[in-house]
């Protein structure tokens, strides 16, 4: 299958050759691909595609077998999850992971404190300028909740959040960075359609007012169809084919992936 896009350019993002074995398992075999500056690329594919491993990979949780990931040129290949997130490269996972008994705003504030390195809660004194700073971080993790529409549960335990709210309160915490791309696990599942609706815009608010690059791994292809261009689709650990969302959703081989992923299911059940 052939890539779609024009793929002139370097992405943003670039997988090269990128290969990961669980024992004898290949889950991701020779993965390479390319994510666009600017735009919202969908990842999708049968359960067990290797789509979760490669947001793995990507992010440094996981160290591959071989391959390269380069993001905006530099080579991060094999390096900590908190240096890759320090470069610009931010993702939320599968089940958010929010400290549940920090308040709402104490979640986001330590992100920032997290990185200038201050020890904002275990202080005895603090200098005015520590004070001044924290007094910045404040306000900036109040904007970034007023973004998401959370303020009103700005001092709620973030434990006592519903699905839906804690991953608004993923990429909340997101926000108090300034990433160049962000990798979102699923962000549609488990959350009603009011809040569904609200993510998706700030995802496309965020595209288009803060420049950001997303990649989102999505089974909901409602979301998918409405919000990314170009849509990869992975099978057995790798590309099979990218394109945009209509051209994909139409694609006989996409489709015979699918269904020979659910027979084999079906099979190992
Ligand atoms: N830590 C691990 N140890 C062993 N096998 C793993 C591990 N992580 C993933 N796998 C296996 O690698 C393959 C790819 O899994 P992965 O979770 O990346 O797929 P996926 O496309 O994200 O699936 P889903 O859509 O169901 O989340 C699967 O066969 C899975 O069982």
């Amino acid at each position: 299958m052939h890539d779609t896009a024009s793929g002139a350019e370097a992405g943003l993002l670039e997988v090269r050759g990128l290969a990961k074995s669980f024992g004898g398992l290949r889950a991701i075999d020779d993965c390479t691909l390319s994510v666009r500056k600017g735009t919202i690329t969908g990842l999708i594919g049968p359960n067990g595609a290797g789509k979760t491993t490669l947001f793995n990979l990507i992010t440094g949780f996981f160290q591959p077998d071989a391959g390269a990931v380069r993001l905006d040129g530099d080579d991060i290949t094999g390096l900590k999850p908190n240096a890759i997130f320090d470069k610009g490269l931010c993702r939320t996972f599968q089940t958010p992971r929010e400290h549940p008994t920090m308040s709402v705003l104490e979640n986001l504030m330590l992100v920032a404190s997290n990185q200038t390195g201050e020890q904002f809660w275990n202080c005895w004194f603090r200098s005015g300028a520590v004070r001044r700073q924290e007094e910045e971080i404040r306000a900036k993790a109040m904007e970034v909740l007023e973004f998401v529409d959370l303020t009103r549960l700005a001092d709620e335990y973030a434990g006592k959040l519903s699905g839906g709210q804690k991953k608004l309160l993923e990429l909340a915490r997101i926000l108090m960075t300034e990433p160049k791309i962000v990798l979102l696990d699923e962000p549609g599942a488990g959350i009603n359609r009011t809040l569904m609706k609200r993510l998706s815009e700030n995802i496309e608010t965020l595209r288009e007012e803060r420049g950001i690059t997303f990649l989102l791994i999505e089974h909901d292809m409602d979301l998918v169809m409405r919000l990314c261009d170009p849509v990869i689709v992975m099978s057995e650990g790798h590309k099979l084919m990218e394109g945009p969302p209509e051209k994909v959703q139409n694609d006989p081989h996409v489709l015979e992936a699918y269904l020979g992923g659910q027979y084999a299911g079906a099979a190992d059940g």
